[in-house]
């Protein structure tokens, strides 16, 4: 997936977010957003994930050289954010099958393979509410990197991680990246330090001149 962005800008009632942000995230490269708190990390990932609608501009997507329609992007991509919700009521294998119904695993993986990969043996049969924080974290990150995605979003991907959990996470994002575009809103060095571009949102603030 490659998306270009023609002067695309974000407001919030009489707020403007961003603006006149014109750039091109490539295929196969891994970006990573920077920002402080507020300044507009999150909205442009969800602006990105059609979760969110842009203001102003243009957004193109294209994928295997063909351009698609920003209404069926949502197909190839994954997003993993604190503002997701698990569905707590299941199981892990629950969680797992009904995610997959709509975004078949990477590298058929099957649902016990996904499990090992993402170290939760121990809670194949728990529920998603007895989860704790970081085991949450551990699950969303793992359905996001292991669906079959060309676009991988991931905004403040550590949220609740222990060390060994961020260790995981670069482990896994690292053996994942390859052939996608990868993109992370983020403040924390170790979770954006794979990727090979940064962009500062703060650039595109309207107080900014140019
Ligand atoms: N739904 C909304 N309605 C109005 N304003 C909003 C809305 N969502 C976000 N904002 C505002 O947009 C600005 C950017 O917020 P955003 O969450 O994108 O920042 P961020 O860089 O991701 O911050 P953080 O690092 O704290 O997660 C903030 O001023 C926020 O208050």
């Amino acid at each position: 997936m490659q998306i270009n962005l023609k002067n695309l800008g974000k407001r919030y009632n009489y707020e403007w977010i961003f603006r006149n942000l014109t750039y091109t995230f490539e295929q196969g490269a891994s970006y990573a957003i920077l920002g402080h708190n507020g300044s507009g990390k999150s909205t442009l990932l969800t602006v990105l994930a059609g979760y969110n609608l842009l203001s102003e501009g243009e957004l193109i997507y294209t994928s295997a050289g063909t351009t698609i329609t920003p209404e069926t992007a949502y197909r190839q991509l994954s997003l993993t954010a604190p503002y997701l919700e698990l569905v707590e009521e299941f199981t892990l294998l629950e969680m797992i099958g009904f995610h997959s119904r709509f975004k078949p695993l990477r590298q058929n993986l099957s649902h016990e393979q996904l499990i090992d990969r993402m170290g939760l043996q121990k809670a194949k049969n728990k529920f998603v509410k007895d989860f704790s924080s970081g085991m949450k974290q551990r699950l969303k990150l793992g359905l996001a990197i292991y669906s079959d995605s060309s676009l991988l979003l991931l905004d403040e991907p550590t949220t609740n991680l222990d060390q060994e959990g961020i260790s995981w996470y670069q482990e896994h994002i690292n053996q994942n990246k390859q052939d996608r575009l990868v993109i992370v809103g983020s403040n924390i060095a170790h979770e954006y330090s794979f990727c090979d571009h940064q962009l500062r949102i703060t650039d595109f603030h309207t107080s900014v001149r140019k």
